[in-house]
């Protein structure tokens, strides 16, 4: 691939969240490393640019940042919501509409970076930003979404949003008219989006309504994923938007190094657990950097642990409804739990951001019990390790879904499929037990998640940036080409 001229400018717009913002950061390396000279700008809040910045000491020094004004307070929110990673699911729909009024300040950025005439302005956002649509066609720009989540999860959750609300059978089952063969349950979407309406549901509905309508007027589709991983999503996907669909994926975050010496302590904590312990032996748990279970099943999760006696580590958070990066209180876990796991040298439970990559990349960790979000599917993927599925919301449960009904490689918490608001979820010690032994002790379904996880790193690490004949390297391409960039 040639250099291109500084005469080509990309523009990242992410969505605020972590997994968002880490996936584009991820995109903007793999442009960067395709095409040097291409200028490429990440767009967004303050507060973010602010972390962006600080990633970008780390090592991501390809790109520029620019901040569009945004201040929570005018918006109704509180001070620092500029995340969706803080923001209660409550509040969501407030968090998503107060973003749409970034319109006028992007636009006049985009009108800036035309401005010198000859330059190929391309804008990339995700689809949470539809609206930026509106934008590029008015100033003569090709646009592409990036989307951050997989391509099955991606075409259902678009289904289910075109069809607002959502009226499940008496049976408790939604069926995608798109996509006859797909049936989802009642428990597997959220109460936002089910009949019957509320004024609330009438916003997320309108929001979606614009988010659709916009969604089809792009010029590509990026995905993070992988032909061979997803045939059947990304079909889904080109039936449904006619469209170039392109699979740029696996982009999955490196194993860090660490910075500080407290970092350093925790990184050697974790890396002499996992070292003490048998090949394949460890479970470990997270569910992401914007949800967190239940605070009832926080303790059948910490009983279910104990009770099996395999070695974990457990990226512990708050539970839903408190704030997810504050403290742990001691009534969420079972009486003197983390003193005893970690006496027996049985249990680590990290608090605070766990280094997820590194652990997922240890021989020692066997299986990873996951809300599934879609960063996490991947890294859990290129690594060969089988998942335990626990799903919280929105694509999450499609995620799972596919990981298991396509290939095997994720076992369902039964009950586990609820969402956050629905007091109706059974997720208790018995069950977890019975699923963290099918699949951590030595039962033939283990052997043949774990056979089908080495099958799917394999086919990632084909896919790859970088390799010759890579998939992801021919997707670049398409892409530039698309975009009318020279490659
Ligand atoms: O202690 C932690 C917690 C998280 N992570 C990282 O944070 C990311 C989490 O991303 P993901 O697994 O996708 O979960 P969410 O943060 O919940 O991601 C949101 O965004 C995803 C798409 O980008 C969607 O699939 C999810 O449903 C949505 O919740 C991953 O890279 C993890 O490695 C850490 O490194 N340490």
């Amino acid at each position: 691939m040639t250099a291109a001229t500084s005469k080509n400018v990309v523009v990242l717009f992410p969505f605020p969240g972590h997994g968002h913002l880490a996936a584009f950061l991820s995109f903007a390396g793999v442009l960067h490393r395709a095409l040097p000279d291409v200028a490429i700008t990440l767009v967004s809040t303050p507060r973010n640019v602010a972390s962006l910045r600080r990633a970008t000491s780390a090592g991501h020094d390809s790109f520029l940042l620019h901040e569009l004004p945004f201040v929570p307070a005018d918006h109704g929110l509180p001070a620092g919501w500029e995340s969706s990673d803080g923001v209660p699911h409550n509040r969501f729909p407030d968090f998503l509409e107060a973003l749409e009024v970034l319109q006028p300040a992007f636009d006049d950025f985009v009108a800036g970076a035309t401005a010198a005439g000859d330059v190929a302005v391309c804008v990339v956002s995700d689809p949470f930003l539809a609206w930026t649509v509106t934008v590029a066609r008015r100033r003569g720009c090709a646009h592409a979404f990036f989307v951050s989540c997989g391509a099955f999860g991606s075409a259902v959750v678009h289904s289910l949003w075109s069809h607002l609300p959502i009226r499940p059978d008496e049976a408790g089952r939604i069926l995608l008219p798109e996509y006859p063969d797909v049936v989802i349950h009642r428990s597997q979407v959220s109460s936002n989006v089910l009949h019957p309406p509320t004024a609330v549901k009438h916003r997320v509905e309108a929001f979606f309504g614009r988010q659709i309508q916009l969604g089809y007027k792009t010029d590509a589709l990026l995905i993070n994923t992988v032909e061979e991983f997803e045939p059947t999503g990304l079909a889904m996907l080109r039936r449904t938007f006619r469209l170039p669909v392109i699979p740029i994926g696996p982009l999955v975050r490196a194993s860090t190094k660490t910075t500080s010496p407290e970092t350093d302590a925790t990184a050697g904590a974790i890396t002499s657990f996992l070292d003490s312990h048998p090949p394949s032996s460890v479970l470990y748990v997270s569910f992401g950097s914007q949800f967190s279970i239940q605070a009832e099943h926080m303790a059948e999760l910490a009983a279910a642990l104990e009770a099996t006696g395999r070695p974990f580590v457990w990226a512990v958070k708050p539970p839903d409804g408190h704030n997810i990066n504050g403290e742990i209180q001691p009534k969420w876990l079972p009486d003197g739990f983390e003193e005893r796991v970690t006496a027996t040298k049985k249990g680590l439970l990290l608090h605070g951001w766990a280094p997820q990559v590194g652990i997922l990349a240890h021989h020692s960790t066997g299986a990873f019990l996951s809300h599934c979000g879609w960063n996490s599917v991947l890294e859990s993927m290129t690594h060969g390790v089988p998942i335990i599925g626990w799903p919280l919301a929105g694509d999450q449960y499609y995620n799972a879904k596919m990981l298991d009904e396509e290939w095997g490689v994720c076992l369902r918490v039964e009950g586990a499929r609820g969402d956050m608001d629905m007091s109706a979820i059974i997720v208790d010690k018995a069950t977890l037990v019975a699923v963290v032994e099918t699949v951590m002790s030595p039962t033939a379904k283990a052997a043949e998640m774990r056979q089908r996880a080495r099958a799917i790193k394999e086919i990632m690490e084909a896919a790859r940036e970088g390799g010759h004949g890579s998939s992801a390297n021919q997707a670049l391409e398409e892409f530039f080409k698309t975009m009318k960039l020279n490659g």
